[in-house]
């Protein structure tokens, strides 16, 4: 379920009011530790426990000791030694060379299992470039891993690399779960992620700005009374499919109408065929007819184009009061034209744009890496300067109102692939019409949108070839197992 995520200052703050109070963190770090791993790993493993300079180093000690007591073949290799220990990681070398270990300086070819608590959270600058070395012998040679608190060379915080990161099969985080083990490279570096608290009383921790998002919950505004009828689900309206992009816009609506609303009608740019013969309950017009009409919510975006039509549609749009969803070109268009952007900032209704990171980029005036380096800080940012609901796209989508910030926890690769965005859109539009409110709808559809793609990995474990409407139906069959 929906789980706080703490950032770097925050678990600074909560350790060191821990510490003050005598709890035996690093003790009971590398005890859970140990525990899990001896749950896990045979006996007959042959564990390096690699150890840094720092409190993470601390945590090795302490689970080598463990491991060593319960019968393993434990190694530790201090790769690195920058100055004097910490006095609890001291302690917890001495207590291992106490138990009269060889000392090693190098990986032992029979090793199986790698321990990394080289860095922690106190990771400040790149890498060294011999560690470095180190951790890419490791990854290439595809060692079992796993990591304390953070697998080494991750930011804790943004999940970006600092130069070269150990990548790891199991995460066992300590205190608090971290945003940067889920977004960005996080999900790659860190694999599964177990959270062990340490027993901390529950005041120890703050309020969270920022949650791991996940449901197995249909949400409230989702429950269907039989005494309903279409107009219950709400019409939307797509507008987009401009000359050679008019599979953009049908993706969408076809996605707004398997995901349950009540009508959907297509406004698109290019000359509408009659119907769409794979999906004749959707309805078909000009743009120019359909945004005349009344619909309960809008997507504009999906094949949009960024012509002078496109400009005068997108207006008209922005002034109306009904929710908006804004994707692809309606959000270049936004970046390019600052009235556009003042217009949107300044709607009564609720608004919500779906930027992939490079959109995001544009409408931030930055760099694609610049965002991708700090996602949580860029959406929080897009959502503030817009006055509305945002979310970035990619690994460990984040979604923000301009306050609180969300990282998505289902999904996975397959989703990289034309189309997948118009559907997300397609999908949160439904959601809307269905009276979810602006962030519920956005956090709840990312959601859905990536457990269909991870419903669909179960049988193609390559996760190569699925296609944006096979998601959509997959969405649909998550959604309708929910209670
Ligand atoms: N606090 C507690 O009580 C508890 C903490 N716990 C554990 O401790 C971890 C945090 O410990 P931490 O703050 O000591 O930081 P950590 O990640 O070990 O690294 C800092 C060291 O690395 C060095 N260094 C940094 N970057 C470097 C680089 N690129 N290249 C080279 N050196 C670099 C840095 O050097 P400095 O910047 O001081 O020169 C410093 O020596 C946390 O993740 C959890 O595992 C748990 O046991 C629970 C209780
Ligand atoms: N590696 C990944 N893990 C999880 N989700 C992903 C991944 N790659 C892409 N996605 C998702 O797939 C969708 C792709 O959207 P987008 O880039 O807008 O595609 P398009 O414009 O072709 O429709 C987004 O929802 C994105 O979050
Ligand atoms: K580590």
């Amino acid at each position: 379920m929906t789980h706080p995520l703490y950032l770097r200052a925050e678990l600074q703050k909560i350790e060191s009011q821990q510490l003050a109070q005598g709890l035996p963190l690093m003790e009971r770090a590398g005890t859970a530790a140990a525990r899990w791993i001896g749950g896990h790993y045979p006996r007959s493993s042959v564990i390096t426990v690699l150890v840094g300079p720092g409190n993470n180093g601390g945590d090795g000690y302490v689970c080598a000791r463990h491991l060593y007591i319960a019968g393993f073949t434990v190694h530790v290799w201090p790769v690195l030694h920058v100055g004097d220990l910490a006095a609890d990681a001291s302690q917890a070398r001495r207590l291992w060379l106490e138990l009269g270990p060889e000392r090693i300086a190098g990986l032992p070819s029979d090793t199986t299992l790698v321990i990394d608590a080289v860095f922690g959270i106190g990771l400040n600058r790149p890498v060294p470039e011999d560690v470095a070395t180190t951790f890419r012998q490791i990854n290439d040679a595809g060692l079992n891993v796993v990591a304390l608190d953070i697998p080494s060379g991750l930011d804790a915080d943004s999940g970006q690399i600092h130069g070269c990161v150990l990548s790891a099969n199991h995460t066992l985080t300590f205190i608090g779960d971290k945003p940067g083990l889920h977004t960005a490279h996080g999900q790659d570096a860190a694999g599964e992620v177990v959270l062990f608290e340490l027993d901390l009383p529950a005041a120890a921790y703050p309020a969270a700005p920022n949650t791991l998002y996940e449901t197995t919950r249909l949400p409230a505004q989702l429950r269907r009374h039989q005494e309903s009828n279409k107009g219950t689900f709400g019409t939307v309206g797509v507008i987009g499919g401009a000359a050679g992009m008019a599979g953009a816009a049908i993706l969408a609506g076809r996605a707004a109408l398997r995901l349950g609303a009540g009508k959907v009608r297509i406004g698109m740019l290019a000359a509408a065929t009659a119907y769409d013969p794979l999906m004749p309950e959707l309805m078909l017009a000009d743009a120019a007819l359909a945004i005349k009409q009344p619909h309960d919510v809008w997507l504009v975006g999906p094949g949009l184009g960024r012509d002078d039509t496109a400009i005068d549609v997108l207006t008209t749009l922005l002034s109306r009061s009904e929710p908006l969803v804004l994707d692809a070109d309606a959000l270049n268009l936004l970046a390019t034209h600052s009235a556009l952007f003042a217009q949107c900032k300044a709607r009564q209704g609720d608004t919500v744009i779906t930027p992939h990171p490079a959109e995001a980029a544009r409408l931030l005036n930055k760099e694609t890496s610049a965002v991708q380096a700090q996602r949580l800080d860029a959406v929080r940012e897009l959502a503030f300067r817009l006055n509305a609901v945002a979310l970035i796209k990619g690994s460990g989508t984040v979604v923000s109102d301009g306050l609180q910030i969300s990282i998505n926890q289902s999904g996975n690769a397959a989703l990289a692939s034309a189309g997948q965005g118009d559907v997300l859109g397609g999908m949160i539009a439904a959601l809307l019409a269905q009276g979810m409110s602006a962030l519920e709808a956005t956090q709840f559809g990312v959601y859905l949108h990536g457990a269909a793609a991870d419903q669909w990995l179960q049988s193609n474990a390559a996760g190569i070839g699925l296609g944006a409407s096979e998601t959509v139906e997959h969405a649909r069959t998550v959604l309708n197992r929910l209670k």
